[in-house]
């Protein structure tokens, strides 16, 4: 295997410095760089692997020494241009497409088998809600505390909206914290990377739009019971008739805050509300 490219090598030929305020913080960690690759499930179909942000190119020289293709999605037209020169050879040997565009908007692969990105954090809740659709596993750095409520259990006061939504595309797991030192220029914040591995959840819905708008819907009452939050929220979730669907539901479970709800029950509350409750969705 030839030698993986130096970080800041990278930095140095590029002639950039990172500007957080295009949510530019590069990866200089050699260590870290290697591991995330790793961090795949072990049986992921590697052919095609996508990498959101792709900086000045130490993650994507990583990924293409473990996978046949990558493409890359690049926002800043001149990161665009110095990595389609830094690995021309790869390009032209048809290993590597560098797309530019904003990931929030381009089309993504739609043949990606797997991600592994070093997200720009300020839109990393965007970009993984049109990842995970995909149903194919990723491997993303976030905000620490953000990879941390995306894996949090019921009953802790990290989950939320963003546990269950996230959760219910795929198994969540916070495998490496990462601090501010392995980036340049360091962030603010301590960073984690997040290994999703796609899973059909262990309940059935019959609308997901419903039930990811119902979720969302009574975490803004996270406070209150979910009695009063779903009737409290209807202009949110769409509900025509919430106490119809209080009414219907199982006294115990109503009784409860939505921070003590597994998702199996924002499932089955959700089923009784599609039935009784009437949705404009
Ligand atoms: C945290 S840096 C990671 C760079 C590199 N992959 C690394 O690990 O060092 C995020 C990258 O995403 C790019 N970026 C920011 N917003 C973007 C967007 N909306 N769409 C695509 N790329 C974006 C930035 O220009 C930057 O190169």
């Amino acid at each position: 295997m030839t030698a993986s490219r130096d970080p800041d090598r990278l930095l140095q030929r590029a002639g950039v410095r990172g500007n957080p305020d295009r949510d530019q913080h590069f990866l200089v960690d050699e260590r870290v760089l290697d591991r995330l690759p790793t961090y795949l499930p072990a049986d992921a179909d590697r052919s095609h692997v996508l990498e959101i942000g792709g900086g000045t190119g130490a993650l994507t020289d990583r990924l293409l020494a473990t996978s046949d293709q990558v493409t890359v999605i690049e926002r800043d037209p001149d990161l665009v241009a110095f990595l389609r020169q830094e690995f021309a050879d790869e390009r032209a040997a048809g290993h590597l497409t560098v797309r530019q565009g904003d990931a929030l908007e381009i089309d993504l692969p739609a043949d990606a088998t797997a991600s592994v990105s070093n997200l720009p954090y300020g839109v990393s809740s965007e970009i993984t809600f049109r990842l995970l659709p995909l149903g194919i596993p990723t491997v993303l750095m976030f905000q620490r505390e953000f990879a941390e409520r995306m894996a949090a259990e019921p009953g802790t006061s990290e989950y939320g909206r963003l546990s269950v939504s996230a959760q219910h595309y795929a198994a969540v797991e916070v495998v490496e914290p990462v601090p501010p030192e392995a980036f340049s220029p360091p962030p603010a914040v301590d960073s984690a990377v997040v290994r999703t591995t796609p899973r059909a959840p262990d309940y059935e819905v019959d609308d997901e739009d419903f039930f990811l708008r119902f979720v969302k819907a009574v975490f803004t009452q996270r406070r209150k019971t979910i009695r009063n939050a779903i009737r409290n929220t209807a202009h949110i979730s769409g509900l025509d008739d919430p106490d119809a669907v209080v009414a219907a539901a199982d006294e115990e479970l109503v009784s409860k805050r939505a921070g003590d709800l597994a998702p199996d029950d924002f499932a089955a509350l959700a089923r009784l509300a599609v039935e009784r409750g009437g949705t404009d969705g």
